[in-house]
């Protein structure tokens, strides 16, 4: 996919997507947490611990061009679809963000997320840094938190020891690690994932916290 822009609306609090869809309104957005970082460092390990720990938040599944890997369930770790229907879905502005990372496309339906938003609910993206700054250029009020491993050398650890990817495909998952890494200063909060459930206890945290009183005090 070449085009890895920004297909968010960024329409205000009366403001209506692209596709006619009303959008969220500012409180709603607030109740948006993306949780972004590295390949590997854990986020899928504690986002299924926050579930655990709170039923109630909405977890976006998203579509993926990418092959499902053993024991993955389609319509429950992602959709997965092929180029033709994933390029309909950016076209028809389906997405609420999109990118390709290391060789695949993925995305966020829109309108689950809006829907949960909608309906009071909190709600979670466990998604790359393309698709984080999307989100932050169309929905600025949506808490960014960058999830970060206690060291290089645990990272490398953790995604080699997966073993779901081949060497080639490590090796690009640790180039844009690098990139991601570097990006850090761009969330609101990073939180080392050192521990799952501690991790995940924070992220709750956070999540149930007056994010704009957190956003000031690192500004
Ligand atoms: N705190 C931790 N301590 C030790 N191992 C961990 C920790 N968190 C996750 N892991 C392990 O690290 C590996 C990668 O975790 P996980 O798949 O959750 O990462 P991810 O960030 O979702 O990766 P990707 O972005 O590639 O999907 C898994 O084998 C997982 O069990
Ligand atoms: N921008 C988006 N990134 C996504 C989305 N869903 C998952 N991801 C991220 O992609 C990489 C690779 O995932 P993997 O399952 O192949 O290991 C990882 O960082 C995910 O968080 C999405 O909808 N949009």
């Amino acid at each position: 996919m070449s085009d890895t822009g920004n297909h968010v609306a960024a329409a205000g609090d009366t403001g209506r997507a692209t596709h006619g869809e009303p959008v969220p309104g500012r409180s709603s957005r607030r109740r948006l947490t993306v949780v972004s970082g590295p390949s590997g460092v854990g986020k899928s390990s504690v986002v299924s611990e926050l579930r655990r720990l709170d039923p109630d938040i909405y977890f976006s599944v998203s579509v993926t061009t990418r092959a499902p890997r053993p024991g993955e369930v389609d319509g429950a770790h992602y959709h997965f679809i092929d180029r033709a229907m994933f390029d309909k879905m950016v076209a028809a502005g389906e997405l609420l963000e999109h990118a390709e990372f290391a060789g695949n496309c993925y995305g966020t339906p829109r309108e689950p997320v809006e829907r949960a938003l909608a309906e009071g609910r909190q709600a979670v993206l466990e998604i790359e840094l393309q698709g984080a700054r999307q989100v932050r250029a169309a929905m600025p009020e949506a808490r960014l938190v960058m999830l970060m491993p206690p060291s290089w050398e645990e990272l490398v650890g953790r995604l080699t020891g997966r073993g779901t990817e081949e060497e080639a495909a490590v090796k690009a998952r640790l180039a844009e690690a690098e990139r991601e890494l570097a990006a850090a200063g761009e969330f609101d909060v990073r939180v080392v994932n050192a521990d799952v459930r501690t991790a995940a206890g924070q992220l709750l945290d956070l999540m149930n916290t007056d994010f704009e009183s957190i956003r000031e005090h690192h500004e």
